[in-house]
């Protein structure tokens, strides 16, 4: 509402009381501190003739007093204005302005009241709320000649004016608070919710990505956090590594969960067939196509694509890709209309997708528009904690899946199982479980002898050359010694084993099913240090 201009000509002695109170009902009327002040002005410009009336407030910070409109910011220490006098004495001054001309020479306050009078009166008032005397709101100044300024601050009128403009002042700043308070609080519930339905998320998602280990819990959260964008997604990772599951729970934890999820081999399909597999077909666009038929990039409308092995994508549907993700178009083989779809593009590689595009392989600006959410999966020995319960789960899940009691795993296997290398990562160890579950009757711990050898040790085993234990025992080993051999072959399996366990005698002489005196006894004899 505007202000209610007051016209002092028609204001007379009987219709004085109402003109007061329809000026404290524009002053209550007010939307804002702002506006408020506007009016006070107002008021007392047009209904008491002042002939200068300035509202200066003091910010929240307490040290500067700004006007709304002219952008003028005295510091409230700066005593080379009357107003920091005002504001530091809590009372109302009064000055002549001539003098406070001479002696006061701040420029923005020498330009406030540079066209007035000079015989005029200046009278600062400062302004604090009526409830809460420690918090000042700002100076109030009329400039004015002494006559017309004198009687009116001193008039009861004027009292009851100022304490009805400081306490809707304070009302409001009180208003203006609470409202920042509710945005505060609702933004920070706001926030706390969004973290929590994450956390959630991120902790459901861990029934499917198992492992506890800082690197994987990281994993999960950056999953719940590329869920809830429409980014591209690139995953990096070794062969084994969780990139399928991963793609997976991104689907699961965004809004397109109840959509398609459509997964595809880059590398498995024949590149000839590749283009009609992802873009599907018209009815005729070669021989024996019949019918029209859907590609993947059709089928997942809605949902989520996942192409794995996209480094091996051809170049020529690269560029097709490409257009799918900045347009939503493609078309279909022999089609003649291009179709539109909505979908969110997850690509997975395990190979340095930079030296194929250097190579001149991979498209730079399709490994771009890729690449907006990066995802690395670390491989497995650079996160051995994850061993132990990834182990567990899988011997759970075997157990589940065939119908079997749970069945246990002794110290001495775990130990081999955390001390492998598993280039084949998180699969390599879930097969190697399953075959050690399949391998050991019910009642009976997984043992150290059903583990299948590390690839590795199996490619040793097989070179007759590779090892001293091997060349004791090795199917070529022939020696004309054999107890010298027998010998050979007991230190080195014995110092192999105290190898993998660390030294620690205990473990070494379980695994060999021996008591632990005898492998002492046996160190000692074979003059095999461990210490
Ligand atoms: N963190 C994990 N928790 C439980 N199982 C996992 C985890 N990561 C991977 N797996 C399991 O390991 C196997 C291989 O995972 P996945 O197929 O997702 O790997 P990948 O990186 O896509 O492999 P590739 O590159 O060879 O396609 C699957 O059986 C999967 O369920």
């Amino acid at each position: 509402m505007e202000a209610l201009t007051i016209d002092p000509s028609v204001t007379t002695p009987d219709s004085a009381p109402l003109a007061g109170m329809v000026g404290a009902l524009t002053l209550v009327d007010s939307q804002s501190p702002r506006q408020l002040r506007q009016r006070a002005v107002a008021l007392l410009q047009q209904r008491l003739g002042i002939p200068r009336v300035g509202c200066l407030v003091l910010d929240t910070s307490g040290r500067w007093l700004l006007d709304d409109d002219q952008g003028v910011r005295l510091a409230c220490d700066d005593f080379t204005h009357p107003y920091a006098h005002a504001i530091r004495r809590g009372e109302p001054m009064q000055l002549a302005l001539g003098e406070a001309r001479s002696r006061l020479d701040h420029s923005a306050f020498q330009a406030l009241v540079a066209d007035c009078a000079p015989d005029w009166m200046l009278e600062v008032r400062p302004l604090r709320a009526p409830d809460d005397a420690r918090q000042w709101l700002g100076v109030m100044s009329l400039v004015g000649p002494r006559d017309c300024l004198a009687p009116l601050t001193a008039s009861t009128d004027f009292e009851a004016f100022e304490s009805l403009l400081c306490q809707l002042w304070a009302w409001h700043l009180r208003q203006q608070g609470e409202r920042q308070r509710q945005a505060k609080l609702q933004d920070s519930l706001t926030r706390f919710n969004a973290n929590a339905r994450r956390q959630i998320l991120s902790d459901r998602l861990g029934q499917q990505i198992k492992g506890d280990s800082a690197s994987i819990r990281n994993l999960r959260d950056q999953v719940v956090r590329a869920a809830e964008t429409q980014l591209a997604v690139l995953l990096r990772g070794e062969t084994g590594t969780g990139k399928d599951l991963v793609a997976r729970g991104i689907h699961w934890a965004s809004a397109r969960a109840a959509e398609p999820f459509m997964a595809l081999n880059c590398a498995a399909i024949p590149e000839a067939l590749l283009e009609s597999e992802l873009f599907g077909y018209a009815q005729g666009a070669f021989s024996g196509a019949d019918r029209a038929q859907q590609g993947l990039v059709g089928q997942a409308d809605g949902g989520t694509l996942f192409l794995d092995e996209i480094g091996d994508m051809p170049l020529s549907l690269q560029a097709k890709l490409l257009r799918v993700l900045e347009s939503g178009r493609y078309r279909p083989l022999g089609a003649s209309e291009e179709c539109r779809v909505d979908l969110r593009l997850i690509a997975a590689t395990h190979q340095p997708l930079h030296q194929r595009m250097r190579d001149g392989h991979f498209r730079a600006d399709l490994y771009y528009r890729l690449n907006q959410f990066p995802l690395a999966l670390p491989p497995l020995r650079e996160r051995r904690e994850d061993i132990e319960p990834l182990v567990q789960a899988f011997i759970a899940d075997f157990c589940e899946r065939e119908d079997r009691e749970l069945l246990g795993i002794s110290r001495v296997a775990l130990a081999d199982l955390r001390d492998r290398d598993y280039p084949g990562n998180i699969r390599e160890l879930k097969n190697l479980i399953d075959y050690a579950c399949a391998m050991t009757h019910s009642g009976d711990d997984i043992d150290l002898m059903t583990l299948p050898r590390s690839p590795a040790a199996s490619d040793e085993a097989d070179d007759p050359h590779a090892s001293q234990a091997a060349g004791a025992t090795g199917k070529e080993g022939a020696t004309g010694d054999l107890r010298q051999a027998l010998r050979d072959y007991e230190a080195t399996l014995i110092q192999q084993r105290l190898d993998l366990f660390e030294g620690n005698r205990t473990l070494a002489a379980e695994s060999l099913g021996l008591p632990k005196r005898t492998l002492a006894h046996k160190c000692r004899q074979l003059h095999l240090d461990n210490s």
